[in-house]
């Protein structure tokens, strides 16, 4: 059995490409993802960066949305960052008029919550689950938790707002890891995938 486990990109529109370089970073098989097919292969997915109302729409377009829902539901594992956050919330405080989620985590999310005059900034944040020194942050018009369910668990906070949560196999971070060069947030994801996966016959 190998032990290597296989995490795909939702590669419907954002910083996918990073996100695939991190996971390589952190000993994972990292495949893009963008068809059902694909999807059903991997053992673990990560919804990247970008814009969750476009992320949305092409998700039902391209008829991910449902398989997307079930293999979460089924508890497969799960990353979101930033747009990715917002696509793994049960709830979206300000949407998009249309704008679908495919939920997974009990919290509500508001979107570009940390404001225009702070679109982009990096800051120190510590995350729960990760040893060592705080995971440098890098927030792009990201969103924050507004509040989270008895099932959910907070792992980070930065200002005052929640910005890192874990619900069973369900990780999300407010902030983009894939851009830093440290890799920790992705072995720690990994780390679940390793924990959750059933052997490859
Ligand atoms: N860097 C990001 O992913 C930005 C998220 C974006 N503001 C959204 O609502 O989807």
């Amino acid at each position: 059995m190998s032990t290597t486990p296989v995490i795909g990109v939702l590669a419907l529109q954002g910083d996918v490409r990073e996100h695939l370089i991190a996971l390589a970073a952190a000993d994972a098989v990292a495949r893009p993802v963008r068809r059902p097919e694909e999807l059903a292969e991997v053992d673990g997915l990560i919804v990247p960066g970008g814009e969750s109302t476009t992320i949305s729409k092409l998700a039902v377009l391209f008829g991910l949305m449902e398989p997307l829902r079930a293999r979460v539901r089924d508890g497969m594992p799960v990353y979101g960052s930033c747009a990715g956050m917002i696509m793994l919330a049960d709830k979206i405080l300000d949407p998009r008029s249309g704008q679908e989620t495919i939920g997974g985590i009990d919290m509500i999310v508001r979107r570009n919550a940390f404001g225009r005059q702070n679109e982009s900034f990096e800051a120190k944040v510590d995350v729960r689950g990760i040893e060592g020194d705080a995971v440098e942050g890098l927030f792009i018009r990201a969103p924050w938790v507004e509040s989270v369910g008895a099932e959910a668990e907070v792992l980070a906070e930065h200002g005052g707002h929640i910005v890192a949560v874990r619900q069973g196999n369900a990780l999300a971070t407010s902030f983009h890891p894939e851009l830093t060069g440290d890799h920790r947030v992705h072995a720690l994801f990994v780390d679940m995938v390793r924990a959750t996966r059933t052997p490859a016959s």
